[in-house]
C-alpha cells in the first residue's frame, strides 16, 4: 500500500503567515525556501514542500496512516474508525439509492479487520436534530456494509453509554460494530469535550476515513483525536487528499467551479473564495433563489436563505470587479408543489409565479453553461442542478453530467463530489467517465478553497 501520504496539517503557515505570496524567482526555491519552511515545523515532524503554481510554496505536515499501523498494533485493539456513511436513502423506503460512500470505507476496514483489529464504526446520517430519529437510523447499511466486507456486521442502537460498552466487550478480534448515528446527541457537532471523551471510552485508538465529514471540527472527527492515541488517517481520507490536492493547487486552466445543491447556508460562503481560484462559476440547484431574491426578482416559493441575501448581492458585485464570470441560469423549471408528479412550467427567472418552487434550471440555461464548460480544463462540481430524485427535474443535472463526461476524453479533469451529486452521476450512468469521484462535496469545496480540514489537521503527524 503506496503511503506516499501527503496532507495538510497546519500547513500553508509559515509563523502563522499564509506561504502564498512566496515568489520562487524571489526566494530560490530549493536552497533558501526550504530551511526557513523546514525550521516552522518541528524536527520530528515529517514535512512536505513544493511549488504549487507559479507564486505558491505549499507545506505540507506528512500525516500518520493506517498503513503505518502493522499487525502488531492492530491486532485485538478496539479501534475507533470515523466513516462518512451519509449515503442517500428512498425516503419512503429507506433503501440506499448509492452506496458509494459505504465501498470507499471498504479499504480501511478491511486491513483494520484482516489485522485482528475490533472495529467500532462510526458516522452520521443526514441532520437529525439532535435526538433519536428513525428515518435517520443507520440500520439500512448494515445488510450493504455486511454483504461489501463479506461478514457480519453487527450494530448497537446508541454511540455510547451502557450498550456501547456491552457490545464492545463481546467484540471478537476482526468484527465490526456499528454504532448508531452519532449526531442523535447534539453534543456531537458542537464538539463537546465530555461527549468525545465518552465516544473515546470503548476503543484504544482512532482512524478518521470520513473525508465527507473532514471539513466538520466535531466530536467524532475532532474531537476524540484528544483522548485517542494514535489517531490516523484512513485510506480514503489518504487518497482524496492525495488527489484533490494534485488536481486544484495548479489546476489547468480555464478552471470552473460548479455550485449546487440544498446545502445553501454551507456551500455559497465558499464562492468568494472560488473567484481566487477559478476562471468561471456556475451556479445552480436551490443556491440560485437567494441570487434572484437579491436582484429584487420573485421566487414564488423557492428555496431561499434569507439571511444570505446581502452575502449573494456583493457576490454577484465582487464577481464583476474581479472579471470572474458567475453564470446563474437564465430560466428554470417550477412546479405548483415539492412532488414527483407536480404540474411543471418552464420560465424566465424574472416571471417566477407566485406560490410556484423552482426545482430545475431551464432548457436556455443548459445551452449556456454547456458553452461555458466546453473549453474547462479542470472542473469541481458540488450539488446537483435540481431535484434529480424526481425524473422531471433531473434534466438539468443530467445535462451537465454529460458534458463533464464528453470533456474528459479531451484532456480535462473532472471532480465530482458530495453524496448526492455522485449519486446523480451514477444514476445517469457516466461516473466511470469522471476523472475523479469525490465522497466530499463540502469538503471538496473547502480544500479547493485553501482551507485546513480540522478533522485532517486533528491527526497525528509521521
Ligand atoms: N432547486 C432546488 N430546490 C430544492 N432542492 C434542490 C434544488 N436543486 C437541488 N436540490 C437538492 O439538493 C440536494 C443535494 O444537495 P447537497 O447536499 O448540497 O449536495 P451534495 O450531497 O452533492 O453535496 C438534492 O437532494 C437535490 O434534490
Ligand atoms: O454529505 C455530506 O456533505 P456533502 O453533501 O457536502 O457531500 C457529509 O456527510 C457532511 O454532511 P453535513 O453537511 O450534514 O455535515
Amino acid at each position: 500500500m503506496a503511503l506516499s501520504m501527503k496532507m495538510r496539517a497546519s500547513a500553508r503557515v509559515v509563523s502563522g503567515r499564509r506561504v502564498a505570496a512566496v515568489a520562487p524567482r524571489v526566494i530560490p526555491f530549493s536552497s533558501v525556501a526550504r530551511p526557513i519552511l523546514r525550521s516552522t515545523f518541528a524536527p520530528e515532524v515529517s514535512i512536505d514542500i513544493r511549488r504549487a503554481g507559479r507564486s505558491r510554496i505549499v507545506v505540507e505536515a506528512v500525516k500518520k496512516s493506517v498503513g503505518d499501523l502493522g499487525k502488531a498494533d492492530l491486532e485485538g485493539k478496539r479501534v475507533f474508525v470515523r466513516a462518512d456513511l451519509n449515503v442517500p436513502l428512498d425516503k419512503k423506503t429507506l433503501d440506499i439509492t448509492d452506496d458509494t460512500r459505504i465501498r470507499a470505507a471498504v479499504p480501511t476496514l478491511k486491513y483494520l479487520l484482516d489485522n485482528g483489529a475490533k472495529v467500532l464504526l462510526t458516522s452520521h446520517l443526514g441532520r437529525p436534530k439532535g435526538g433519536p430519529e428513525d428515518k435517520y437510523r443507520l440500520t439500512p447499511v448494515v445488510k450493504r456494509l455486511s454483504d461489501l466486507l463479506g461478514k457480519e456486521v453487527k450494530k448497537v442502537d446508541d454511540c455510547i453509554g451502557p450498550a456501547v460498552e456491552s457490545a464492545v466487550s463481546s467484540l471478537k478480534n476482526g468484527e465490526v460494530l456499528l454504532l448508531e448515528n452519532v449526531r442523535f446527541y447534539k453534543e456531537e457537532e458542537k464538539n463537546d469535550a465530555e461527549f468525545a471523551k465518552k465516544l473515546a471510552a470503548n476503543a484504544d485508538l482512532y482512524v478518521n476515513d470520513a473525508f465527507g465529514t473532514a471539513h466538520r471540527a466535531h466530536a467524532s472527527t475532532e474531537g476524540v483525536t484528544k483522548f485517542l492515541k494514535p489517531s490516523v488517517a484512513g485510506f480514503l481520507l489518504q487518497k482524496e487528499l492525495d488527489y484533490l490536492d494534485g488536481a486544484v493547487s495548479a489546476p489547468k486552466r480555464p478552471f470552473v467551479a460548479i455550485v449546487g445543491g440544498s446545502k445553501v447556508s454551507s456551500k455559497i460562503t465558499v464562492i468568494e473564495k472560488l473567484m481566487e481560484k477559478c476562471d468561471k462559476i456556475i451556479i445552480g440547484g436551490g443556491m440560485i433563489f437567494t441570487f434572484y431574491k437579491a436582484r429584487g426578482l420573485k421566487v414564488g416559493s423557492s428555496l431561499v436563505e434569507e439571511d444570505k441575501l446581502e452575502l449573494a448581492k456583493n457576490l454577484e458585485a465582487l464577481a464583476k470587479t474581479k472579471g470572474v464570470q458567475l453564470l446563474l441560469p437564465t430560466d428554470v423549471v417550477v412546479a405548483d408543489k415539492f412532488d414527483a408528479n407536480a404540474n411543471t412550467q418552464i420560465v424566465k427567472v424574472e416571471a417566477i409565479p407566485d406560490g410556484w418552487m423552482g426545482l430545475d434550471i431551464g432548457p436556455d440555461s443548459i445551452k449556456s453553461f454547456t458553452a461555458a464548460l466546453s473549453d474547462a480544463k479542470t472542473v469541481v462540481w458540488n450539488g446537483p442542478m435540481g431535484v434529480f430524485e424526481f425524473p422531471k427535474f433531473a434534466t438539468g443535472t443530467v445535462s451537465v453530467a454529460n458534458t463533464l463526461a464528453e470533456l474528459t476524453p479531451k484532456g480535462a479533469i473532472t471532480i465530482i463530489g458530495g453524496g448526492d451529486s455522485v449519486a446523480a452521476v451514477e444514476q445517469a450512468g457516466v461516473a466511470e467517465k469522471m476523472s475523479h469521484i469525490s465522497t466530499g462535496g463540502g469538503a471538496s469545496l473547502e480544500l479547493l478553497e485553501g482551507k485546513i480540514l480540522p478533522g485532517v489537521a486533528a491527526l497525528d503527524e509521521k
